[in-house]
């Protein structure tokens, strides 16, 4: 079953394509890193995929089916928690407003990591406002998870933390970070983008079978360095 499906995939700003022709899939239950370098057209992409822009061409498909937001739970790159909130009224406010809402999917990696659920979301370190944002992800029990640069500025403890819950979650999971060493031992699947075009996808071992690079890292930097490699 392909849990997403991208046909001919672009958005163009007014002259300029910020994405271009992407065509891919992944299958149901993929962990996939995007990854690309600055303005290669990954948050394009994700809010292409969430429903947040409309393309310019092309469409994508969630479970074989027109997007349907409530099939996928996004956590943006700034994690836009109602940041006055505490924990607790952002689960309340989770349950109220999804009727798949799943408690114990939402809480249960909270209390693994000592979250406190009555502090305010504002007064929260940046890692554990991450996993608020996961948590009220999980709870969603989106069918798809995407995630814009989760692992951007959290120290390597809180990082680790984050990919761990990222591993446990119950759903194809496309992520985008600039932080490669993090996401190998976590991604199954790599889009890489270049330019507004996508440079290659594919499940990770393929990718890595008719090639010299033997790490996910090594790979995307020799795309990086010669954008005439073979797909
Ligand atoms: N609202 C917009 N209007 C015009 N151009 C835009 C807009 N949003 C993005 N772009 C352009 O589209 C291209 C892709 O941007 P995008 O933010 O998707 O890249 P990115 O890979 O996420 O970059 P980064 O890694 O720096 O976050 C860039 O050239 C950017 O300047």
């Amino acid at each position: 079953m392909k849990a997403l499906e991208a046909d001919r995939l672009g958005k163009r700003y007014r002259t300029r394509w910020a994405l271009r022709e992407a065509t891919f899939e992944l299958p149901a239950g993929a962990r996939c890193a995007l990854v690309g370098p600055n303005g290669a057209g990954k948050t394009t992409l994700l809010n292409l995929v969430t429903g947040l822009l409309a393309p310019t061409t092309g469409g994508i498909r969630v479970l074989g089916r027109p997007l349907e937001l409530s099939r996928v739970a996004f956590v943006a790159q700034d994690k836009p928690l109602y940041r006055r909130w505490s924990v607790a009224d952002l689960l309340r406010f989770g349950a109220a407003t999804n009727p798949r809402w799943d408690r114990h999917a939402a809480t249960s990696f909270l209390h693994a990591y000592d979250i406190p659920v009555r502090e305010r979301a504002d007064r929260l370190s940046g890692g554990q406002r991450t996993l608020v944002a996961l948590a009220l992800a999980a709870g969603k029990r989106a069918d798809l998870l995407v995630l814009d640069e989760p692992l951007a500025e959290l120290d390597p403890l809180a990082r680790l933390q984050v990919m761990d819950v990222v591993r446990g979650l119950d759903a194809t999971v496309l992520l985008s970070s600039h932080i490669l060493a993090d996401l190998a031992g976590v991604c199954d699947h790599l889009i890489l983008l270049g330019a507004g075009r996508v440079r290659l996808c594919g499940a990770f071992t393929d990718l890595l079978a008719s090639r010299p690079a033997t790490t996910m890292e090594d790979l995307v930097l020799d795309h990086l360095r010669n954008p005439g490699l073979p797909r």
